[in-house]
Order: structure tokens, then C-alpha cells, then sequence
């Protein structure tokens, strides 16, 4: 089992990223296109961008940023799509995590591994080479705006219309709709914008919505709407309360909806998923954009609406919104029907240990900070600094969010994955909170939340051979590890089989440890097995292409039966400084243990005859690869 998984480079997946990178976790990064940004890079090669060329974000500059990295301060309040993907680029470089994001490769398949964790297939583009990996946790973060749905079931009639039909996914430049008549369907913020955008080139554009809601202006009092949204409002002020304030904002500010031709809102104010947009009212009242209900049937080139009414039309934009869909995953892992999901505080799913989902929420705020939040949550689960509640507990959280849901929102597929901005951040707070009890009451009874298994590479400049020589003498242990004083084999069998004692000092604690070697095969693999506490040890080297070595070094307490667990966390309670502070000193151990080896090794492989080295090397020393 390896490491931590991220699929997508988007704001959500960067945002896990960061958070991981942050909290010393290592991972690796899957994405598709050849840069980061998800749908927020126009034209990205991953080809599945929805993004178009005016698209400028409907959230606010502020509310938008990372709580961890702000957007630069000449950017205007509401940035467009060049601007934020040039913020991400920054943000990645900035924290220095692009090394871990592996480009143009496309997750495929991610399957429960026998035994535990998760085998995920990916592919180069490039060279179409398929590379399966394991994973402890995979965090899927693959964005929820790029599957499009189109009208279900097709409108009567769709396949005899005589125009263009393309969904809003599609739609980058007004140019082609230019002296057209075009139909824009729907009312999300997708249909709102192109429909402005198109009535500026088209001959008409008509506007077909089904169902009448609210449209937020982009600002209020000179101000960026979105400020008005704030802690206290959201969290303290009853809703009934904010309805009221904000009704009545809007009534002086903008006037109402149907005031435009719109039809009344379907319902109340906040209730369903808000369409913000400073421009949609002006053009309606300036007649750029006539109103329609919902379409009836097609015939021809004629498009009749439910109204009784007609209008020749040459092209439609279905702005109908998105499928969740996750490709890679078997349905009998997760398969959403009409964007249904069922996740532990919208993270966790409660079936599949270590499968946790990132940014898959429909926010009333902005997507980057509770993507932060939510991977700071998880970055707790996987370091054992937290834990889950049992399935059944999660069972019931889910529950209780589709009947509020259910209460609150329109029935829609738009409305499955609802959060408000700030109650869900405090609601991932509690989350945390609650996971940390968790941790502490398993340890407090003893028994420890089994951490995941724990992988480091790094690159050295050296023969796997060399590597092994030096990693498989335990009496030079001592050399290499902050813990380990020194080791000393028992007898004089090497191999699989023969054994070892570990002194180990921390501090004036010192202790003494039993080892038994599990793997023993020069160049590749040297493991053993601590019998005293059931925790396992293993080194893995693989060339790296370029006559040097990736060694892998690997800490594993999956292993530990109950006993052991007690015995390791009392001991590390009274010991040690505490359990979850010594399992930190372990994890940050195993970064000094492999810069100790690989800095011998390069020493060794400069100082040896040519001849003496296994064959031919670069011997450029090359920094430390994936460590976090
Ligand atoms: N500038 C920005 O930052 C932008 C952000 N976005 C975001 O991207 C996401 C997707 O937005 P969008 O693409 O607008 O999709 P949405 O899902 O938000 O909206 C879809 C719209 O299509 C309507 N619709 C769906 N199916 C049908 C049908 N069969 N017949 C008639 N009407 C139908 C829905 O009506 P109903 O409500 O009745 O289901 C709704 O009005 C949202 O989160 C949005 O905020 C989008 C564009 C720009
Ligand atoms: C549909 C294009 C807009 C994409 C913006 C988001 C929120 O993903």
C-alpha cells in the first residue's frame, strides 16, 4: 500500500494538495491536462473544460481565495478564468507541490485492493503506457462541471429540428450565433451568461426557463455582494431572518424579477442554487433577451413552448448543468444516480475505507476554502489524529442532510450536494472536532486508530545495489535513524528468517526491540518485522531510469493486533511524549533516515573506482523526489 492518491488538478484537488504537502503527507497527483486548473483553464487539453472565454468567477476575489494563499492584490473583484488559472499556478509554485502532480495521465480505474487500500490504474497520454499503483486513501477531487446533461428525455420532436443543438459545456465564443436566432435553455448562471453574451451578436436570443428563481447582483453598495455573507449572518442570524434583510436589499436595489419578464421565483430565496449575474436584468430590460417557459416539442426549424407559443429558431444552448460522474470507479463502488451521492459530511464514504471525495458540494460561497477545509479534515483522518464514527453513525449524518436538503431545496438534480458557505465550514470543524474524540477515546481504551500505512521515496544518486548494501547492514541503523542507537544481528544467519536486536533511545527513555527479516533480496527489497510491537519495516529500490535509485522506505502498523496497539500507545503515552506526537516523530524520522542514506551512498558511489560501480551512472546528484 502506497501512499495518498489525488485524481485532478482543479481548485479542489490542488487545494488536498497543498494541505497534504502542508501536513507532511506524501501523495501523488493525478490530472489529465497539461496544467493545473480544472475547469478554470480555458481550452484545457484534458478536454473537459467548461469553462468559456468571458467566463470571470461569480464568487468574489475574497470569499474565492485559499485561506492559505491569497489572490494577489491588483486583481479585480471578480477575476476571469486567466486570472485564476495563473493564481493556481502560483498557488502550486508558491508551495512548491508541482513535482508531485503527474501531467497528462489519466486515472482509468481505482478498485478496492485485496487486503486493504486502493489499486489505481492510470495512463500517459503520451505514450499510452498503463501504470497501476496502490494507494492507502485516494482522495477524489475530477469536478462535477465537465460530464454535461442534456434535456432528459430529449424534448419531443429534438431529432427533427433543423438548427444546432449544444450544450452550454460546449459553448466558448458568441461569434458563430452572430445574425442568429438562438434559444438558450435553462436558468443556471451557465444560461445566464451566454444568453447575454450571444444577444449581443445574435438577431434574437430567447431565454426558456422552467423554473423562476432569483438573480444576485455581482454588487450591492459598491461592494462585492458576496461580503454581505458573513459568519454571523450565515450562522447565528435565523434564515427566516436573512431572507427577510435580503429581500428587501434586493427589492431597493434591483427591483423583482418578474419586473423583467422573468417568471415569479419557483422558491423561496436561498433555496434554490442562485444565479448571480450583473448583466442578465439590464439586457432583458433593454429587450437583448426575450423570456420563455420551458420548451413543449421541437418541429423543424419552429421550437413550441409550454406557453402555447412558438419562434423559429436556428440554434439551442442547453444550459441543462452536469452529471456527477466518477469514470474510474465500478458502480458497485459509487455510481450516482441524477447526482445523488451519500458521503459523510459530503468527504467520506461510509462503505469504502480510505475513499474520501473533495469539492463534490454545490456551494452557496466559494469552492477553494471548504475544499481547504475538507482536506484539512482528511489530512486528520489519515494521520490518525482522527477518526471516523462507525458506519452507522455516518449512516444517519447522510440522512439527516437529504432531509434537510429535501426540506429546504427545489426537488432537482441541481440541488443534491447544497452547502452554505460558512455553517459548512463550521460543520467541517465539528467534524474534526469530533473525529479528534474519536482518535482520543480509541487511545485512551488503548487502542489506537490504525494509521495507515506510511511511504517516503527518494531519489538517489547511486546503484540500487549500493542502496541495499547500506540499508541491509542493520548494525549501521544507528547511523541512519533519530530513534535508533544501533542494532546487532543474533547469530550468524543472514537473509529472510534471521534476526536482529534494535536499541533505541529517546530522550533517557531507551529500549530494546526483537526483529525478524522479511524480505532480503539485494538491489530490490530489504524488510524485517519489529515482533515486539508487530510494526513492519521495509526498503524498496528501483532504478530510476537514470542508473540511480528510488529507495522507498515504509512504516506499517496495519499489522498490530489489539494488544500490540495498547501496549505501543500506553507506552508511547508514558513514555514518549504522547502517541500521536511519537507517531509524528517516527513519520518525520523517516525523511532523516532516507536524506542520512542517500547522502552515504552518493559519498560511497563518488568515492568508488569506476570499475567498482554497477555499470555505467549519472552521477548528478538529484534532490529528494517525493518526500512532503
Ligand atoms: N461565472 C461562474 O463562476 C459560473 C459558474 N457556474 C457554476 O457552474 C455550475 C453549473 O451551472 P449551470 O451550467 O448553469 O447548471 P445548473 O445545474 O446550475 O443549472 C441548470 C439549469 O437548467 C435547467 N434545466 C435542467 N434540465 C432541464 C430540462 N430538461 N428542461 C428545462 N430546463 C432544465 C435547470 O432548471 P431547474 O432549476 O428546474 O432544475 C437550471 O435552471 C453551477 O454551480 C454554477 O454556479 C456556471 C457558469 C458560470
Ligand atoms: C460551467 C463553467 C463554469 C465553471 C465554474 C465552476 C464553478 O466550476
Amino acid at each position: 500500500m502506497e501512499n495518498v492518491c489525488i485524481i485532478g488538478a482543479g481548485w479542489s484537488g490542488l487545494a488536498s494538495c497543498q494541505v497534504l504537502h502542508e501536513r507532511g503527507i506524501a501523495f501523488d497527483c493525478y490530472e489529465a491536462g497539461s496544467e493545473v486548473g480544472g475547469n478554470w483553464r480555458y481550452g484545457n487539453d484534458n478536454g473537459m473544460s467548461s469553462g468559456y472565454r468571458s467566463l470571470h468567477i461569480n464568487t468574489s476575489r475574497k470569499l474565492s481565495e485559499y485561506r492559505a494563499y491569497p489572490m494577489p492584490a491588483d486583481y479585480p473583484d471578480y477575476p476571469d478564468h486567466a486570472r485564476i488559472a495563473r493564481y493556481l499556478d502560483d498557488y502550486v509554485d508558491h508551495f512548491g507541490f508541482r513535482d508531485a502532480i503527474s501531467f497528462r495521465t489519466l486515472v482509468t480505474h481505482v478498485e478496492p485492493a485485496e487486503g486493504g487500500g486502493w489499486d489505481v490504474t492510470s495512463r500517459q497520454r503520451d505514450t499510452g503506457e498503463e501504470t497501476t499503483r496502490r494507494y492507502g486513501s485516494v482522495l477524489v477531487a475530477n469536478g462535477h462541471h465537465w460530464d454535461p446533461r442534456d434535456p432528459e428525455p430529449a424534448f419531443p420532436g429534438a431529432d427533427t429540428f433543423t438548427g444546432t443543438q449544444t450544450h452550454s459545456h460546449h459553448y466558448r465564443t458568441p461569434e458563430e450565433y452572430a445574425g442568429k436566432r438562438v434559444l438558450v435553455l435553462g436558468f443556471g448562471n451557465s444560461a445566464s451568461d451566454i444568453a447575454v453574451e450571444t444577444s449581443a451578436v445574435s438577431e434574437r436570443t430567447f431565454l426558456s426557463v422552467r423554473s423562476g428563481g432569483y438573480v444576485f447582483p455581482k454588487y450591492m453598495f459598491g461592494k462585492p455582494g458576496d461580503d454581505m455573507i458573513s459568519p454571523f449572518i450565515t450562522r447565528v442570524m435565523p434564515r427566516e431572518t436573512q431572507r427577510w434583510v435580503m429581500a428587501a436589499l434586493l427589492r431597493m436595489s434591483i427591483g423583482k424579477v418578474t419586473d423583467f419578464g422573468l417568471p415569479k421565483p419557483t422558491a423561496k430565496l436561498f433555496n434554490s442554487h442562485p444565479t448571480v449575474s450583473e448583466t442578465l436584468l439590464p439586457r432583458l430590460g433593454h429587450g437583448g433577451i426575450t423570456v420563455k417557459p420551458n420548451i413543449e416539442r421541437f418541429d423543424g426549424g419552429t421550437v413550441h413552448f409550454t406557453d402555447g407559443s412558438s419562434e423559429e429558431i436556428d440554434a439551442v444552448v442547453y444550459s441543462t448543468g452536469y452529471k456527477v460522474s466518477f469514470p474510474f470507479l465500478d458502480a458497485s463502488v459509487m455510481a450516482p444516480t441524477d447526482n445523488d451521492v451519500s458521503l459523510f459530511h459530503r468527504v467520506a464514504d461510509p462503505h469504502h475505507d480510505g475513499l474520501y471525495f473533495v469539492g463534490l458540494f454545490q456551494p452557496l460561497g466559494a469552492t477553494t476554502v471548504l475544499a481547504e477545509a475538507q482536506s484539512h479534515w482528511i489530512a486528520d483522518l489519515l494521520q490518525g489524529r482522527a477518526a471516523l464514527p462507525p458506519k452507522e453513525a455516518m449512516l444517519r449524518e447522510i440522512t439527516r442532510y437529504k432531509e434537510k436538503l429535501a426540506k429546504r431545496y427545489v426537488t432537482s438534480k441541481r440541488h443534491t450536494m447544497q452547502v452554505d458557505h460558512y455553517p459548512y465550514l463550521a460543520e467541517l470543524r465539528g467534524a474534526r472536532r469530533e473525529g479528534a474524540r474519536l482518535a482520543r477515546r480509541a487511545l485512551r481504551k488503548g487502542l489506537a486508530p490504525v494509521a495507515p500505512p506510511e511511504e517516503v521515496t527518494v531519489r538517489i544518486a547511486a546503484s540500487p545495489e549500493t542502496v541495499w548494501d547500506l540499508v541491509s547492514d542493520v548494525t549501521r541503523m544507528g547511523d541512519w535513524s533519530p530513534e535508533c542507537r544501533r542494532c546487532a544481528w543474533r547469530g550468524e544467519e543472514r537473509g529472510v528468517g534471521a534476526r536482529f536486536t534494535g536499541h533505541n533511545r529517546r530522550g533517557r527513555v531507551r529500549w530494546v526491540t526483537s526483529n525478524t527479516v522479511e524480505e532480503w533480496e539485494r538491489g530490490r527489497a530489504f524488510a524485517f518485522h519489529t515482533t515486539t510491537n508487530g510494526v513492519r519495516w521495509g526498503y524498496r529500490m528501483e532504478p530510476d531510469g537514470a542508473g540511480g535509485t528510488l529507495l522507498t522506505e515504509r512504516w506499517d502498523v496495519t499489522g498490530q493486533n489489539t494488544g500490540q496497539r495498547k501496549r505501543t500507545a500506553s507506552f508511547a503515552k508514558m513514555m514518549l511524549g504522547g502517541y500521536e506526537n511519537h507517531t509524528e516523530e517516527l513519520r518525520q524520522g523517516i525523511h532523516t533516515t532516507l536524506e542520512r542514506v542517500k547522502a552515504a551512498a552518493e559519498l560511497q558511489e563518488r568515492q568508488a573506482p569506476v570499475e567498482l560501480r554497477q555499470g555505467a551512472r549519472a552521477a548528478a546528484p538529484v534532490d529528494v523526489e517525493t518526500a512532503a
